[in-house]
């Protein structure tokens, strides 16, 4: 029996595909791609992903749409939720951000919101879909007027990310005009993201992984300490760690 030295074969076929062919496989390959849903608390964003998935439970999160298999992720909008939305940026291929056009009294938190959101590394530079929402309200803000009202063009030119806004109502009133606006928005992020698609499946991949390294570094060390501590002990600590966190909130919210 003679044992081939040679290493095995790559299967990378890149160089072997004509272009003809890669053209094809642009169009027919089913790419996976996650979408983080985020905004202020009450903008509408489950009543959106409702809608989208045509009354199916919100939290049946996976979609087919054209040639994509789309994952939204529903990141509730409260003060203290919004602490926690960088343990999903790495996973993001990109971002649709909600407002409700007609609270105009929390627009400038809106603005404070996405603008340190896009700043963000693990973010910057992905692409944007914002759904001017609850636009069946009679004080909605128009989607030119939101434009002005968060400085957009500077703040997606600043963080270099693409960007389009449509308006959107999640009630049922408006069903199917409301609806054609959301699903072409959909459909312009996701072509947006298949067209720089392998470089920013590429970045959610790493950055996945740079994301969990952390807290899996932190359990062990977390177990460890949880059995040293008496009840006392670990009561003080709990308190502290919670103090500290509502702090990074109120700093990142
Ligand atoms: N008029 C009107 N009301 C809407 C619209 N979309 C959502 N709502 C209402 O707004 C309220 C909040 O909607 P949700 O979908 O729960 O908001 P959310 O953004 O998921 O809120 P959080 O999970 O707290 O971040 C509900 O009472 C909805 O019925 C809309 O387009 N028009
Ligand atoms: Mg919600």
């Amino acid at each position: 029996m003679t044992i081939s030295s040679q290493r095995p074969q790559s299967h990378n076929l890149e160089g072997r595909i004509s272009p003809q062919c890669r053209l094809t496989l642009f169009f027919f390959l089913i790419r996976k791609v996650t979408l983080l849903v985020m905004g202020l608390d009450n903008t509408g964003k489950t009543s959106l992903i409702t809608e989208i998935q045509r009354g199916e439970e919100p939290a049946v999160s996976k979609l087919r749409v054209d040639r994509f298999e789309v994952s939204l992720v529903d990141l509730s909008g409260g003060q203290r939720s919004r602490g926690t939305w960088r343990n999903h940026y790495g996973d993001a291929h990109g971002i649709i951000f909600v407002l409700d056009s007609s609270d105009v009294l929390r627009m400038e938190e809106a603005k404070r919101t996405l603008s340190r959101l896009l700043a963000h590394p693990r973010i910057s530079g992905k692409p944007l879909l914002l759904l001017a929402n609850k636009q069946d309200k009679v004080d909605a803000l128009l989607p030119c007027e939101l434009i002005e009202c968060l400085s957009l063009e500077k703040l997606v030119n600043e963080n270099k990310s693409l960007c389009r806004i449509e308006p959107s109502s999640a009630t049922k009133s408006l069903h199917k005009s409301q609806s054609r606006t959301i699903l072409q928005g959909l459909r312009w992020l996701l072509h947006t993201i298949a067209i720089n698609y392998s470089v920013l499946s590429a970045r959610v991949q790493q950055d996945s992984l740079d994301q969990k390294a952390p807290r899996e570094q932190e359990a062990p060390r977390r177990a460890t300490r949880a059995h040293s501590q008496t009840r006392g002990e670990r009561f003080e600590k709990e308190r502290e760690s919670e103090e500290e966190w509502v702090g990074a909130v109120w700093e990142h919210g």
